[in-house]
């Protein structure tokens, strides 16, 4: 016993080892806790960031904060539970899943399969439109003000972004593709930074104390869909071959980073609104802070930092979506004969954005809140508790749990998922 003590062998808990073949011989690819910590940090972040100044500008930064910082808990809590049942699939079946619906189909059978399908199309399709409007809005927008055009109709900005987007994805080579994706990723992040610090010297300090508490439970419902990331948790435990404490750690640090990003931003940005821009408040639009920001209110440079930041942020997720999407039907067998971008399967995944943001150009903030609303809810609350359930009571204590509290703890996340469906359905 003394001498294996002395050896000091690093106490190794992965389940399996990920092996590729490089030529001649093969390499084991441990996947790191940073690159899976970056992976979730970069999908939390997207279309969720840029509604969230209109959805707590009515409660306040410091209600907004503590509700964020709840809602931040809660998906850290769910998030685990898929890991616990991933892991705990991987144990049993001895086999790695690396999709989350893949996942509920061997947990909880087809049936529920298929409603979790239902509610992963239309969160697909939900921020899809919502990327579309918003993106074609922006884009607009800018070209009024660059070149000093009176008002054009909004459709032509979201069929606008749709084309020039959709015409990229389709002729553009996979490597170019990622290539621009890794250029936009560099410039919202630099926007990011530059905003934030240009934003933080002319925060108006009476801005940051107003607070009503009761106007916080409609922000619940975008909240969810800013901080949601469960669909790749899967992948992350397969990449980091089911090892749960790397897992547990690419989990709490890679949400909590963007909940970091989130608090920033939304002090800053509600920080920036002076009682001025409060005045023009109209009854019956949603006020979205950041479009009086962009249109220069605030100062030429924070306008254009927000444009360039909200444009690239909605390129890189709408990239990000459009593939999904695609993936999607592909698991569907939709156009299984197929190229992997023909013009059926992407006027499938197009039209219906364009039309819906043509029709009604302020639905990127309904779009974003029937997505928490209706699949988040599902999707990052009541599945998760319900899968852990069924796999804690079918493998007892063979099971390894990640999330303590037991049954009561299962209730409680599936009683914040149906509140969160009630409290969306009230508005
Ligand atoms: N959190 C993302 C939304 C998202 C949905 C589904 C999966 C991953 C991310 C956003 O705010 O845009």
């Amino acid at each position: 016993m003394k001498a294996i003590d002395k050896l000091n062998i690093s106490e190794t808990t992965r389940l399996f080892s990920n092996l590729s073949f490089d030529g001649n011989k093969l390499v084991h690819k441990p996947g790191s806790v940073v690159g899976s910590t970056a992976l979730i940090a970069g999908t939390t972040v997207g279309a969720g960031i840029l509604a969230l100044p209109a959805v707590t500008l009515p409660s306040g930064v410091l209600p907004s904060t503590a509700l964020l910082i709840g809602v931040w808990l809660y998906t850290v809590l769910t998030g685990l539970l898929i890991a616990e049942v991933s892991l705990n699939g991987m144990r049993h079946s001895g086999r790695a899943t690396n999709g989350l619906l893949a996942m509920v189909e061997s947990t909880l059978g087809g049936m529920e399969a298929r409603f979790a399908g239902g509610a992963y199309l239309f969160l697909h399709y939900a921020l899809l439109i919502a990327y579309v409007s918003q993106g074609g809005e922006i884009l607009i927008s800018a070209i009024e003000g660059i070149w000093d055009l009176p008002d054009l109709p909004t459709w032509m900005g979201s069929t606008g972004f749709a084309v020039i987007f959709g015409t990229i994805l389709y002729l553009g080579r996979d490597r170019f593709i990622e290539r621009l994706n890794s250029f936009f990723v560099v410039v919202v992040i630099t926007s990011f930074i530059g905003l934030l610090l240009l934003g933080a010297t002319q925060v108006n300090p009476n801005s940051l104390l107003s607070q009503d508490w009761t106007a916080l439970p409609p922000a619940l419902s975008v909240m969810l869909v800013a901080l949601f990331f469960h669909n790749i948790i899967p992948v992350v435990a397969t990449q980091l071959e089911g090892d749960s404490s790397k897992v547990r750690q690419s989990i709490v640090v890679g949400s909590a980073i963007p909940l970091t990003m989130f608090l920033l931003w939304n002090a800053v940005i509600l920080g920036s609104v002076t009682p001025t821009m409060l005045e023009n408040i109209g009854s019956t639009s949603v006020f979205d802070p950041l479009q009086v920001l962009r249109a220069g209110d605030a100062g030429e440079w924070l306008g254009i930092l927000v444009t360039v930041f909200s444009e690239f942020a909605i390129a890189t997720s709408f990239i990000g979506f459009f593939y999904g999407l695609r993936d999607l039907f592909k698991d569907m067998n939709l156009f299984s004969g197929s190229s992997e971008a023909s013009l059926p399967l992407i006027s499938l995944i197009l039209f219906p954005p364009m039309g819906f943001s043509a029709l009604n150009p302020n639905i990127f903030y309904t779009a974003l809140d029937y997505a928490g609303t209706f699949s988040v809810s599902i999707l990052g609350g009541v599945i998760p508790a319900i899968m852990a359930w069924k796999q804690r009571d079918k493998y007892k204590e063979l099971n390894q749990k990640l999330v303590p509290g037991g049954k009561l703890m299962l209730v409680t996340m599936i009683g914040i998922a149906l509140m969160a469906i009630v409290l969306g359905n009230l508005k």
